[in-house]
């Protein structure tokens, strides 16, 4: 790489902050400080998540990174990779310990690590270890030697309560009624670091290799057995990490703006008095956005029993009337089986087929093709993993290409986009499942009697919809 492509990528981020700082000058606003804890409800935040400013936020990050890949040592780069781990298992240690919040209450000016060691009765040497490593990592300032202070990055990892409270309180306890953000990263660093850990053995030995079963997977080698996933969480003595499973799934919603459903297919645009059956809907929450947003739509919410009795408690709080009027039905229905609702306008799959491998995706979508008409269409709501080079595929779909990004950036905008393969690296972890391509979903779908018609790709969400018809 010659220096004119450093200064290219330089240039990428110069040009970036123009954008930005051009919109925050025109709203009278200043860019939120790195030393301040992240207020989401201000109005700078919500103007950082528009899709231009999201464009300009994510060349800034995809450029610098492969500005930082290209000028260090590649010796230096490839171990700080090998040991990333230790920044994982430091985020829970902060999150578990305590740390962020007592670090919270004691304001800018910061707590000795003595003080905090007193409060969670830890090792003080240790403490300051941990912290230093998150601090160096721009998680956390360390004000004075041994004193540190809360920042923009530690705040989003705090529950809000009182220290006092959350020292005493249970991985699960510490979440409940909180953003739940922390949750769903205490989590990732937990369950997610053991299963990540030994996943090149369950790569590499051929008896696991190439399993897609729900029990043959990552997680059932890390954790020595048998059982899926949801089936330990359901053992007495795992009640705790179920509990927190299910916080972080409601703390993994921050990840995305809430209401990105309606951005995209054009919901209001389906004949009067369509059916949406939302196929392992949850309680359907997803639903209820489109619902409120596109009042002449009907939906049946389709999932197992004890989900969808916790769906009639979410209805009859939410929108009570529309279980009353019956423009909502709650329906128990095991999506491996032939779907009972003929005739309907759209299926909606939302975080659904990157559970499962290829073959139990193929039984999912061949059953919902035997009950679809001519009209029906398939919106299928999952992470889109990126190609790291330009591909065919994508050309030939109206909204499927991704946004040209400036030379030399990586098509799939590098560490902008990280999650998306993260992501898949979990659902590889818990569940044999993944986050697919567009030419791996393309093709899955063709095989099943179901033609990509559309992909939309929502500005500042990790998720795209991919539309399909009947072929
Ligand atoms: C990751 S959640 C997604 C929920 C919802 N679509 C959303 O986006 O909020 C996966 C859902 O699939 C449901 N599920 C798992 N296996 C199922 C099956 N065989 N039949 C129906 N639902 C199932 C789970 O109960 C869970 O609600």
């Amino acid at each position: 790489m010659a220096v004119s492509s450093l200064r290219a990528l330089a240039q990428i981020i110069t040009d970036s902050i123009d954008v930005i700082e051009g919109r925050l000058t025109n709203a009278s606003e200043t860019f939120p400080s790195l030393d301040e804890p992240f207020d989401p409800s201000t109005s700078v935040e919500s103007i950082l998540v528009e899709p231009e400013m999201s464009r300009a936020t994510s060349l800034i990050i995809a450029a610098a990174a492969q500005l930082t890949a290209a000028v260090r040592r590649p010796f230096q780069t490839i171990m700080d990779d090998a040991l990333s781990f230790h920044l994982s298992w430091c985020v829970r240690a902060a999150i578990d310990g305590s740390l962020v919040e007592i670090v919270r209450e004691a304001g800018p000016q910061g707590i000795h690590v003595n003080d905090i060691a007193a409060m969670n009765n830890t090792d003080p040497q240790k403490i300051a270890r941990i912290l230093r490593l998150l601090t160096n990592n721009h998680i956390f300032r360390e004000v004075s030697p041994d004193v540190f202070a809360s920042n923009r990055l530690s705040s989003v990892l705090d529950t809000g309560k009182p220290a006092k409270e959350v020292v005493s309180q249970s991985l699960a306890e510490r979440h409940a009624g909180t953003p739940s953000i922390a949750a769903f990263a205490a989590m990732m660093s937990d369950e997610g670091m053991k299963c990540g850990a030994i996943m090149p053995e369950h790569f590499l030995d051929p008896q696991s290799s190439f399993s897609g079963e729900p029990n043959g997977t990552p997680f059932n080698r890390a954790y020595k057995t048998d059982l899926s996933l949801f089936d330990w969480y359901k053992k007495e003595e795992n009640e705790a990490y179920l509990r927190r499973f299910g916080l972080a799934m409601f703390g993994s919603r921050k990840l995305e703006p809430a209401n990105s459903i309606l951005s995209g297919f054009q919901w209001q645009d389906l004949p009067k008095g369509s059916t949406v059956v939302d196929v392992g809907g949850g309680v359907g929450s997803l639903s209820l956005i489109i619902a409120e947003a596109v009042p002449n739509l009907n939906f049946v919410i389709q999932d197992s029993q004890l989900t969808i009795s916790h769906a009639e408690e979410f209805w009859k709080e939410k929108m009570p009337s529309a279980l009353d009027s019956g423009r909502v039905k709650l329906q128990v229905h095991d999506f491996f089986t032939p779907q009972p609702v003929k005739g309907a306008s759209v299926f909606l799959l939302r975080s659904i087929l990157h559970d499962w491998s290829d073959p139990y995706v193929k039984k999912i979508l061949n059953s919902l093709k035997e009950s679809a008409t001519p009209e029906t269409k398939l919106v299928v709501v999952d992470a889109i993993v990126p190609y790291s080079c330009p591909a065919a595929v994508t050309e030939g779909i109206p909204g499927a290409a991704l946004d040209p990004v400036p030379s030399p950036l990586l098509p799939s905008l590098g560490k902008a986009n990280s999650y998306a393969y993260q992501a898949d690296m979990s659902m590889w972890a818990y569940f044999n499942g993944q986050n697919r391509t567009l030419g791996h979903s393309v093709s899955l779908s063709e095989e099943c009697g179901w033609e990509v018609v559309h992909v939309h790709h929502v500005p500042g969400s990790f998720f795209g919809q991919i539309v399909c018809v009947p072929t």
